[in-house]
């Protein structure tokens, strides 16, 4: 047979037409934040085209002829996110990380996800530069309209869980395994979203090594990974029944302290662990998912998490029990960014992942105010508000005096604006203090010197993006992971204030003045050492930098 040789890679045009992309979708469904998550039995699976893959640049294979020359072919990894904002930010700057290191990279998206992205953000144009990138998808299994925001994003989970298994073989078998024909390997290590385990049979079959990125915190990981003993230990079921039932939790459940997480004795109450426990029938399904996907991971050949040693050491090591080959590689957005200036022929920017459209004139008005007199807000890309919680954060925004910047999503607000108007005198605030977008590039604002602190959901890439920026943070959870990690804010790392549970104006005003105003110092010192210690780990020969290459070393020897 003759041998091929791989000339200068040549770009090809991006091909497939642009799907169908659904406008904002408003939530119609009643939110109750303390609810769990719902059955998924309103979940229609629909008929699919075949799963389709969009070429960025394509590696041109020349035959010589009789001559013999041979060049090896990178390893290619394909990685697959959970289509969620959130998992697929994380995901593609390791993408972006592993392309610095020229292995090849398969980035599995779903069809709703990848629309998104050539809306919005610049992958197409950020991944070109790559020759060993591209892209394919997979439907998700729901309905185009499906809001895929709020608790409903388990849903995605669940249709992932059902069509995901048969979706995946059929995109492995019929494109030999993402192989173009020779012009790359077939895929020789995959790396799936920690709560999507459907890809294994295949992986087992073809013999594919298989990795979990879990893109959690190490907190909230190793208590989804100790469910079992925490039901065991009788720390959930909650016991409340009726429709009450929070009211009861909160009387006399919520703050007892958890004793069955090793590791976290002594600062962890039942109302900090990840919010799926918040189920009075530990048979729910969504909970059930939760546990079993995560003690999955044990499992595979590793597992990845977006974090370093001096933020969860301790956490970590007890993770490594069960689960040795672990790899810390976070922070990843200030990791990737670390390695693209190194090599100083590239641009160093972060690329955009974002679903949304990004305001930029939020930088703009940033520009004119003063240093550090900035409240940033912002919930995340999934967090819906009820019209009583968005007043209640207004009012408590509006009465501190300080001027803030509101990332309110166009998709985020639960109920009518006619049943519930803003009242003038806060749009009379918002006038001189305040200022509303729909999305920012939030790496940039939490830079901006006139930034003075964060009111966030406690989603992980939010936490590890203001630990990573020095930022003090005031935490309002919504659910999943973010109850466990607005905990390690207040009471592990004490960069911030917790105010789970709670929404009032009163509580969100005095939060403000504490973290603005009279612990302001005590916040910004320790939350500056904490952006320290993350600049160490993914500095040459720190730990996240030394895992990232241990991880890189892997795959390579597992082609
Ligand atoms: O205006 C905005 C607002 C957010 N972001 C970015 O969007 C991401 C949001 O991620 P995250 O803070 O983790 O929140 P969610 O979008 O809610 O993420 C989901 O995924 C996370 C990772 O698994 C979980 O920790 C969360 O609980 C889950 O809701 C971050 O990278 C932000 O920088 C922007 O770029 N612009
Ligand atoms: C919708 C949630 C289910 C699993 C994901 C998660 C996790 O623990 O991995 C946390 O919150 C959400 O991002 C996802």
């Amino acid at each position: 047979m003759p041998k091929l040789v791989l000339k200068n890679a040549h770009v090809l045009h991006f091909q497939s037409s642009q799907p169908h992309i659904p406008p904002l979708c408003k939530s119609s469904v009643l939110i109750n934040r303390h609810r769990q998550f719902p059955l998924s039995s309103n979940i229609l699976p629909r008929q699919v085209p075949a799963a389709q893959v969009f070429e960025f640049q394509q590696p041109e294979l020349v035959e010589m002829g009789h001559q013999v020359t041979e060049v090896e072919l990178p390893p290619h990894v394909l990685i697959f996110p959970l289509p969620m904002q959130g998992h697929i930010n994380s995901m593609l700057k390791l993408a972006e990380l592993f392309c610095l290191s020229n292995l090849h990279v398969t980035m599995l998206l779903s069809e709703y996800t990848h629309g998104r992205l050539r809306r919005h953000a610049n992958i197409e144009s950020r991944f070109s530069r790559y020759p060993g990138f591209r892209v394919a998808t997979i439907p998700d299994g729901l309905p185009e309209d499906h809001p895929r925001v709020g608790e409903r994003t388990m849903e995605i989970v669940m249709s992932l869980l059902k069509v995901g298994g048969a979706e995946f073989r059929k995109l492995m078998e019929t494109t030999d395994a993402l192989s173009d024909g020779g012009g790359r390997r077939r895929v020789t290590c995959l790396i799936m979203d920690g709560v999507l385990s459907f890809a294994v049979p295949v992986a087992e079959e073809m013999g594919i090594p298989f990795i979990y990125f879990r893109t959690v915190g190490a907190c909230s990981f190793w208590a989804n990974f100790c469910f079992k003993d925490v039901i065991e230990a009788g720390e959930v079921p909650l016991k409340g029944k009726d429709e009450n039932k929070y009211e009861y939790w909160k009387k006399h459940e919520l703050d007892l302290m958890v004793t069955s997480v090793p590791g976290m004795e002594g600062y962890l109450r039942r109302r900090d662990l990840p919010a799926f426990c918040r189920v009075n029938d530990v048979n729910d399904p969504g909970f059930q998912t939760i546990i079993r996907e995560t003690r999955r991971t044990a499992l595979s050949r590793g597992l990845i998490l977006n974090s370093f040693e001096d933020l969860e050491g301790p956490i970590l090591d007890q993770i490594r029990k069960p689960i040795p080959n672990l790899y810390s590689i976070g922070p990843l957005h200030t990791h990737l960014k670390a390695r693209l200036e190194s090599r100083k022929s590239e641009e160093s920017s972060l690329p955009s992942s974002s679903f949304y459209e990004e305001d930029r004139s939020s930088m703009t008005w940033l520009d004119s105010q003063p240093a550090k007199s900035v409240l940033y807000v912002s919930f995340g890309s999934v967090t819906l508000l009820t019209r009583d919680e968005l007043l209640e954060i207004w009012y408590g925004l509006v009465n501190t005096g300080h001027k803030f910047l509101w990332v309110m999503r166009p998709d985020s607000i639960v109920g009518d604006n006619k049943d519930n108007p803003i009242p003038a005198e806060l749009e009379e605030g918002t006038k001189e203090r305040g200022y509303l977008v729909g999305w920012v590039p939030q790496n940039e604002v939490l830079a901006h010197p006139s930034v003075g602190a964060f009111f966030t959901h406690s989603g992980w890439n939010s936490t590890l993006e203001s630990i990573a920026a020095g930022m003090p943070m005031i935490c309002w959870p919504y659910f999943a992971d973010q109850t466990i990690n607005s905990r390690f804010v207040s009471d592990v790392w004490k960069v911030g204030l917790d105010m789970k549970d709670s929404c009032d104006r009163v509580i969100v005003e005095k939060m403000v003045r504490d973290v603005m105003e009279v612990r302001r110092d005590e916040f910004l010192e320790r939350a500056r050492d904490m952006a320290e210690l993350g600049k160490k780990a993914i500095s040459e020969g720190g730990t996240s930098y030394t895992n990232l290459n241990r991880l890189i070393e892997f795959i390579k020897s597992s082609v």
